[in-house]
């Protein structure tokens, strides 16, 4: 029997599934593995389903030569934790969860969206902390998103499904960058390039892939190309923007406000921006719905199952 091994507590359905169909052994913390664990979960282990921060790296494969372990089937799309070039090297194959994730993390997008045009956290603050006076025509007046422009920077399966919300729920312009033009169910031009987007919309959005080729996509220069009226929204990864340019940006008003779902030493949230009403800050929230983890649990698991079974991954990376 395959020895399986899941790194974090799963839901309900996920374990249930887990344990009767793989016996796989669940590792009950909710944080990271540790290096000595990945280790050891690529030596002892034929499959091992990881997450975001369990960082897989070419360091940790080299520590593990000729790994019993031949797939890491990750639970999440996002994969920048896993040296995909150096798991293949070892003979270790990739799967992600694609698909499961697009309408709750656009939905995440979306709640960012309005809760930083709208001011929502910062008038949620207010009435909790019992100073709120009442209405009045001018209190606490935000950006009004119907009609305004959204830029997409990464309109693939997430940013498409935002693009969709914002048009034809908001009646907002779609702009992006790619390296082609895409095909859309809306009007959407595409930019020249990333700071003649940036310098043209009115909420900047970011739905890339993490890693290399993204890290500090988002520096000073593209902060200062935006309108000191636009807001940057990231639901993507938190290394696609440079966080203290970010920081600055907002500090010196050359952007409006931001709204975050990933940080980029996240969990680390820099007192800076906690310190700001003009941020949103969530704690990496975009799946997070009892149906989209099971999905995405049962995704993985499925994964499991064609390797076993001898069958093509259904989500190799
Ligand atoms: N906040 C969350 O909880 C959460 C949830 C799911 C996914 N994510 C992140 O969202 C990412 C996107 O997921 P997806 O399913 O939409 O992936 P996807 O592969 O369908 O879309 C990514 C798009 O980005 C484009 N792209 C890559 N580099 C680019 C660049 N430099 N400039 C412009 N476009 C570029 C790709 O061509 C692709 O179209 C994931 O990799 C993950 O990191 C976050
Ligand atoms: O990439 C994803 O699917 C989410 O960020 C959770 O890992």
């Amino acid at each position: 029997m395959a020895r399986v091994l899941i790194t974090r507590p799963m839901t309900e359905a996920v374990t249930a599934r887990a344990v009767s169909e793989f016996s796989a052994e669940i590792r009950a913390a909710t944080t990271p593995m540790t290096r000595a664990e990945i280790v050891a979960s690529l030596q002892d282990y034929d499959l091992v389903v990881p997450t975001l921060g369990d960082l897989f790296t070419a360091e940790v494969f080299a520590a593990a030569p000729n790994p019993r372990c031949r797939l890491l089937a990750n639970f999440g799309v996002g994969y920048n934790h896993i040296d995909v070039a150096a798991a293949q090297a070892a003979g270790v194959a990739v799967s992600n969860t694609p698909g499961a994730v697009t309408d709750a993390t656009a939905d995440i997008a979306l709640t960012l969206m309005l809760m930083t045009a709208r001011r929502a956290g910062e008038g949620e603050r207010l009435v909790r902390s019992g100073a709120w006076q009442g209405w009045h025509p001018t209190q606490m007046l935000g950006m009004h998103l119907t009609g305004k422009r959204l830029g997409v920077v990464g309109l693939g399966r997430i940013g498409d499904a935002i693009a969709r919300r914002a048009h034809f729920g908001f009646g907002m312009e779609i702009a992006y960058v790619a390296r082609s033009p895409k095909a859309t169910t809306y009007p959407a031009e595409r930019a020249a390039d990333l700071r003649a987007l940036a310098a043209t919309v009115d909420v900047l959005v970011l739905a890339v892939p993490g890693g290399d080729d993204t890290r500090h996509l988002i520096n000073a220069d593209v902060l200062a190309a935006m309108k000191p009226s636009a807001l940057l929204i990231n639901i993507a990864r938190g290394e696609v923007v440079d966080e203290a340019a970010l920081i600055a940006a907002l500090e010196t008003g050359q952007i409006a406000g931001a709204g975050l779902d990933v940080y980029e030493f996240e969990p680390k949230v820099p007192e800076a921006l906690r310190a700001m009403e003009q941020v949103t800050l969530l704690p990496h929230l975009g799946t997070a719905t009892e149906e989209v983890r099971s999905a995405m649990g049962h995704m993985a698991l499925d994964n499991l199952a064609a390797h076993l079974t001898g069958r093509d991954l259904p989500n190799r990376v």
